[in-house]
């Protein structure tokens, strides 16, 4: 479902993304996992369409994000670290207005308003000024963009950064739901998540893909020790 071959980023002379491949497959949740600076954010910034490759390729559904970029979208749902919300608008007014961008009708669109309003636990707020929202609210509103058009595939960037403990529990449990029907590609920072949420891992370190595999594999070639250890060993990092 999300293909990408040599891909290959650089932001002036800085090589942040170098010669990356991997493959998710249809219906697989995946951990997207590196330390701080390791290319996380780029790759999935590229698959989304928001920043061009320096070099190699990516498919999302068979199409091609650069070739093929509004076709590409289409098929995915995207949530950036740090969502770009309107904060002039109330939430509704904004999921609504994401919607019509998305080309939904306006009646699929009150249908899925109300869905993923429910979803993200934003019934609530529905009515306030996303500007007036707190951090983890604002993600919430940046995660019910990302599944209003119900897309296949979810590329996800660190969806319970500033969260508190009650939503990233609840966080955890939506990922675990919707990994049921989408494909995802998940980053996060919490190796816990990981174990909890994801079928396999990515381990990127320096731009570099390090590890790639089902969880179980990956245990298996690192003769069954804490991912965590696994992780620390990969990037040589005490902590992520
Ligand atoms: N627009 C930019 N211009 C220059 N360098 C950039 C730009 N965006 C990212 N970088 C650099 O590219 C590298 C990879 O950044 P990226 O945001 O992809 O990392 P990440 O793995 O998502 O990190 P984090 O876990 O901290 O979010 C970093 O060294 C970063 O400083």
């Amino acid at each position: 479902m999300i293909v990408v071959e040599h891909l290959t980023k650089y932001y002036g002379e800085y090589h942040a993304v170098r010669d990356v491949s991997f493959e998710v497959e249809k219906g697989q949740v995946v951990g997207f996992l590196g330390p701080n600076g390791a290319g996380k954010s780029t790759t999935m910034r590229i698959l989304a369409g928001f920043l061009t490759a320096s070099s190699g390729k990516a498919t999302i559904g068979g199409k091609d994000v650069f070739w093929d970029p509004i076709e590409a979208r289409r098929r995915i749902g995207y949530m950036p670290e740090s969502c770009p919300l309107y904060t002039d608008m109330r939430v509704d007014e904004y999921l609504r207005f994401r919607g019509g961008l998305k080309g939904l009708s306006r009646s699929e669109c009150k249908k899925r308003l109300g869905f993923v309003l429910d979803r993200c636990w934003l019934k609530d707020v529905s009515r306030q000024i996303i500007g007036t929202l707190s951090k983890g609210y604002r993600q919430r509103v940046g995660l019910a963009d990302a599944l209003l058009a119900d897309p296949p595939v979810l590329i996800l960037d660190e969806p319970t950064a500033g969260l508190d403990p009650t939503q990233i529990r609840e966080t955890r449990k939506l990922m675990r739901e919707l990994g049921e029907v989408h494909t995802m590609l998940l980053s996060t920072h919490i190796l816990s998540e990981v174990e909890a949420t994801c079928d396999s891992v990515i381990v990127i370190y320096q731009g570099q893909v390090v590890e790639d595999g089902s969880l179980a594999a990956v245990r298996k070639r690192h003769r069954n020790k804490p991912l965590e250890d696994i992780f620390v060993q990969l990037t040589g990092q005490e902590g992520i």
